[in-house]
């Protein structure tokens, strides 16, 4: 067994990063014993030399200069955890350049540049790792990119953000309100630096990119990932869908949409809230949990679950990597990193889906049919509806059969121009699990 300690470069030690200086240092005999390496950290990039930090945190090893510690010769894996874009890409670029292994945390980054990220590490033959990046915890990038290599994955849908789940389980289950639980998700350490990435989806648009990118074996960036996030949710929506058999979940599905055998792949990747089952494994999923399924051709479904966000279980993803970038350093061997030709897109508009659609209108006679007949003209079979009193006004809330989009589209622009309609308070597409 090696005795050589792999030396460790951290930019970043807030959340992920301390807890990653925790377990390199407390574990360090375990990680010997059950891997044969030795980790030595030999710089930590910080913002604020000042600030209070725990005793594992040795502060000789502190600067605030991150672009000495990617072109530092004392060091042979830097690991990226402080979030971003900028300047953040340039260190990557300059680590891999300086021939380091990298290994990253940031599916912000990844999502936006990370094929130009991989090109460059293939050009050095460098690894750039990122298990962290997608559903936290949870083994979800190796289990693609490594078990399910060979494999003709179908679909992947769940649950990747766990702010997200943490304030929808919370305004579901203990009646607390949006901004309490966003307070408490941000004070647990779920939430991004500005949790509007997590509330407005971009955090979960940005997993899905990954994961499609790497399950489908072609390239999905951010920018084409439909995605709307949790901001508009009412506890109003919540209630109805509990009282008909659902839990609203935010979820990220990735699906190829043609034939099997069909070479053309036709992708279709988005995250919105989503009406799903009560008897759905996926409606069960709280607190800040994750969880995934992904249904491939030969393995049929495969449903992974875990810890998606949080200092601890992320830094363990972390830790994970830097395993294997060590064993690769050893053996001069590096991960099979391909280059990826753009996916063959579908968008949204072309999809058909089912519908949660609630209407505010002026209580008086003729309003309901009035709005229930938009949606005869459009050709959007109505499935049921409701109709709750609400002072001056009724909600109406219907629930459709599978329409296309750009049916509903229609009859929602209808709907809107009608002078006894208020407004439309709900919009939530219905989860098809099959
Ligand atoms: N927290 C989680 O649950 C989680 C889970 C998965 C992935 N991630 C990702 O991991 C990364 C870190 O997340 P976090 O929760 O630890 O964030 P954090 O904000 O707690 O920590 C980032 C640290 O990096 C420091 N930093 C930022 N820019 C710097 C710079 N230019 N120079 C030196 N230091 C700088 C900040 O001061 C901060 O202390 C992010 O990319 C995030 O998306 C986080
Ligand atoms: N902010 C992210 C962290 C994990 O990537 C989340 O809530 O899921
Ligand atoms: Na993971």
């Amino acid at each position: 067994m090696s005795q050589i300690p792999v030396r460790i470069g951290l930019l970043g030690c807030g959340n992920v990063g301390a807890e990653l200086l925790k377990l390199l240092t407390r574990d360090s005999e375990l990680i010997h014993s059950q891997t044969g390496e030795r980790f030595v950290v030999t710089a930590v990039a910080v913002r604020d030399l000042n600030r209070p930090r725990p005793d594992y945190v040795d502060r000789e090893l502190l600067t605030d200069r991150p672009e000495d510690v990617v072109a530092s010769s004392d060091v042979d894996i830097v690991v990226e955890v402080m979030g971003g874009i900028s300047p953040t890409r340039e260190l990557i670029e300059k680590a891999l350049l300086s021939g380091k292994t990298v290994v990253t945390a940031n599916k912000a980054l990844l999502a936006v540049v990370g094929a130009e990220l991989t090109q460059i590490a293939n050009s050095v033959g460098r690894d750039i790792f990122f298990e962290a990046a997608v559903a936290g915890g949870i083994p979800l990038i190796r289990s693609l990119r490594v078990s399910l290599a060979g494999e003709r994955v179908r679909r992947i849908a769940g649950i990747v953000n766990g702010t997200t789940n943490f304030i929808l389980s919370a305004m579901s289950d203990s009646d607390l309100s949006y901004e309490d639980a966003l307070a408490l998700a941000m004070e647990a350490g779920y939430a991004e630096a500005d949790p509007s990435a997590d509330v407005e989806g971009d955090d979960a648009r940005a997993k899905a990119a990954i994961l499609a990118t790497v399950a489908f074996g072609r390239l999905v960036r951010f920018e084409d990932v439909y995605r709307e996030g949790i901001t508009k949710i009412t506890s109003m929506d919540i209630d109805f869908a509990k009282r008909h058999g659902f839990e609203i979940k935010l979820l990220a599905i990735c699906e190829v949409l043609d034939q099997p055998g069909d070479s053309s792949q036709k992708i279709a990747v988005r995250v919105h809230p989503s009406l799903v089952p009560k008897d759905h494994p996926l409606a069960l999923v709280r607190d800040s949990f994750n969880a995934v399924f992904v249904t491939g051709e030969a393995v049929g479904e495969l449903m992974f679950y875990g810890r998606g966000a949080g200092g601890l279980p992320t830094a363990s993803a972390v830790l994970g990597d830097v395993i294997d970038a060590a064993h690769n350093l050893r053996y001069g061997v590096t991960e099979r990193q391909l280059d990826r030709e753009p996916a063959h897109l579908v968008s949204i508009h072309e999809m058909e889906n089912r519908f949660y659609i609630a209407v505010d209108v002026v209580d008086k006679p003729g309003v309901l049919a009035g709005v229930a007949s938009l949606f005869g003209e459009n050709n959007v079979s109505i499935r049921s509806m409701e109709q709750l009193d609400m002072n001056e006004e009724a909600r109406l809330v219907f629930i459709t059969h599978m329409a296309p989009e750009s049916a509903i589209n229609a009859t929602l622009e209808g709907i809107r121009s009608l002078d006894s309609v208020r407004r439309v308070a709900g919009f939530i597409r219905v989860f098809d699990p099959s």
